[in-house]
């Protein structure tokens, strides 16, 4: 499988990887619409699958059966980063993906070899039609899926501070359990043959453990446009 994907010469295309919490989403949104790119939410299309995959009685314990049923599903993209959206069959999954239940399983989908071959080339040709450059945030981006990407980002942040911004988004949640929720799926994330969440040798990593969310975006605006101008 060719890993080249061909942008217009003045497209650039900026790879955010890291674990859960750590701001990829927030962090790649505002700097894509700051820069005017497209933005690409590659959880967001793992996270689809599954919920296809719960919604069509596929046993998600049983990896030959997430691999038979792994090309069923039509999910599409939507890159624009002050409303992404995503599809599946047609039918608005943007709510559903958010689940608890999609959330617990996602991590056992996505490790499926056959699944990752098909979201990946979904994302390399995502990639390769936004002629104004992208972001694309995810855990195998800098590694795996867009290899010459020409800056990549890895943000790191302590299991206290991502477990504290996720329990801030619910009312009453258990800040021991959504860190111990977010430490096992990273595990799982880590732990996987196939392309699992890594650093790739040549991207920047920023520890977001004690910076704003803004001080996150002023940095990464500034590492991209520091690369477009030494291009
Ligand atoms: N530097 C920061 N300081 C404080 N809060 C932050 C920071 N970065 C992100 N957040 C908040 O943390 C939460 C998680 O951020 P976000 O969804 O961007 O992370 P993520 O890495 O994409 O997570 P996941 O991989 O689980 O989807 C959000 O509520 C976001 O507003
Ligand atoms: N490049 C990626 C991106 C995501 N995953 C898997 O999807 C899960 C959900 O990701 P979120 O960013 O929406 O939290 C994640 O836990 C991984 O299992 C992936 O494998 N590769």
């Amino acid at each position: 499988m060719s890993t080249a994907v061909e942008t217009a010469s003045s497209a650039v295309i900026v790879a955010i990887d890291g674990p859960s919490g750590t701001g990829k989403s927030s962090t790649s949104k505002a700097v894509a619409a700051k820069l005017g790119l497209s933005y690409l939410d590659t959880g967001a299309q793992y996270r689809a699958i599954t919920w296809w995959m719960l919604n069509n009685g596929i046993d998600v314990t049983s990896p030959a059966e997430i691999a038979t049923a792994a090309a069923k599903p039509v999910i599409i993209s939507g890159t624009d980063p002050t409303g992404p959206t995503i599809t599946v069959d047609g039918e608005d999954a943007s709510g559903p993906i958010r689940t608890q239940e999609v959330t617990s399983k996602v991590s056992a989908v996505s490790a499926v070899p056959e699944v990752r071959t098909i979201i990946t080339e979904l994302q390399r040709s995502i990639a390769a039609g936004a002629e104004g450059g992208i972001v694309v945030e995810g855990r195998d981006i800098g590694t795996t899926v867009l290899p010459d990407a020409d800056i990549k980002i890895f943000l790191t942040a302590s299991p206290e501070a991502r477990a504290a911004r996720r329990s801030g988004e619910v009312k009453g949640s258990d800040l021991a359990a959504t860190r111990e929720a977010l430490i096992l799926r990273d595990a799982a994330d880590s732990g996987r043959k196939t392309s699992p969440l890594a650093k790739a040798d040549d991207a920047v990593e920023v520890d977001t453990t004690e910076l704003t969310l803004q001080q996150v975006i002023e940095c990464v605006v500034t590492l991209v446009e520091e690369k477009r101008t030494a291009a």
